[in-house]
């Protein structure tokens, strides 16, 4: 493990000698994979690493949990809130799209959850421009494979370090570290709306995406359902398509 994590943190290094920055800051939520690179970059980057907290109708649990993640590192914060930032710009949306005989009452819990993740992007680029440091990102290799991120939202990062780390691999990770218990053994979750939890809206579980990235053999309904996403979130992980004037 030990072993791993200085990779990982040469690399980061690395990262931010290449892009000519001063440093690296990540959105700390209260959950696992935020916690495992918000040590990860303290320790790449003791004096340039900030961990930016920002609720959006968010519990005071998992506000703690946060606040108990960056102590347990020592790396510094800052918090925004954007609850009201989220309220006001979807309340502005939909007023239109209901203006106009457009608002899809079936899909505006996704629109508004996807939202925020996008909102809290737009936070940390105005950060990290601030600081002239990059934003890092939390996927980890079930996420990626799945496609359960938010493109432009919790996607829209420059650098990927845990993402060949399968979810049970940074919960090893973060038990090394030093995460704290709490978050260590809670329930993953996007925090999007009220009781989401990431397995209930997959339909399966970490531990047989992670199986199944690891070329184990996995129940065939949970096959389906995990290839199912991979394939309809290609899109997230391909490049843009391009139109090309030599076709
Ligand atoms: N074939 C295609 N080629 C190019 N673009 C395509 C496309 N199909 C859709 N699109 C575009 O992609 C959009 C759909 O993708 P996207 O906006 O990402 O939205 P979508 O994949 O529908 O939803 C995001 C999922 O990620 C989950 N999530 C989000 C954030 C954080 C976490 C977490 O674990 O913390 C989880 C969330 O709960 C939800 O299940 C469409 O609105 C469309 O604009
Ligand atoms: N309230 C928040 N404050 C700051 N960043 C957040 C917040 N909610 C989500 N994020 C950012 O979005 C990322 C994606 O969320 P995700 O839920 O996948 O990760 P996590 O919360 O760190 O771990 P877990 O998947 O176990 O819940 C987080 O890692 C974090 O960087
Ligand atoms: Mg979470």
């Amino acid at each position: 493990m030990q072993k791993e994590v200085d990779q990982i943190v040469n690399w980061l290094q690395e990262q931010v000698k290449l892009a000519g920055v001063n440093g690296l800051l990540v959105g700390i939520s209260g959950g696992i994979d935020s916690a495992v690179v918000a040590h990860l970059i303290k320790r790449a980057c003791p004096d340039h690493s900030l961990g930016v907290l920002m609720p959006i109708n968010t519990s005071e649990e998992n506000m703690q949990d946060a606040k108990e993640v960056a102590a347990s590192c020592g790396i510094n914060t800052i918090t925004v809130d954007l609850t009201e930032a989220r309220a006001s710009m979807y309340g502005n949306i939909t007023k239109e799209l209901k203006s106009s005989a457009t608002y899809k009452e079936e899909n505006a819990q996704l629109a508004k959850a996807n939202l925020s993740a996008r909102l809290r992007m737009s936070t940390l680029y105005t950060v990290a421009t601030n600081h002239n440091y990059l934003v890092v990102g939390t996927d980890n290799a079930a996420e990626w494979y799945t496609g359960y991120f938010t493109k432009y939202g919790d996607g829209g990062v420059d650098i990927l370090p845990i993402v060949e780390f399968t979810k049970g691999e940074v919960k090893e990770l973060a038990d090394y570290l030093g995460v704290p218990d709490s978050v260590l053994n809670k329930q993953p979750s996007a925090d999007l709306w009220e009781g989401q939890s990431d397995e209930k809206e997959m339909g399966t579980t970490y531990a047989e995406i992670d199986a199944l990235i690891k070329g184990e053999s996995i129940p065939e309904k949970d096959k389906e359902i995990i290839e199912a996403m991979h394939k309809r979130t290609t899109h997230k992980r391909d490049p843009l398509p391009q139109f090309s004037r030599t076709i």
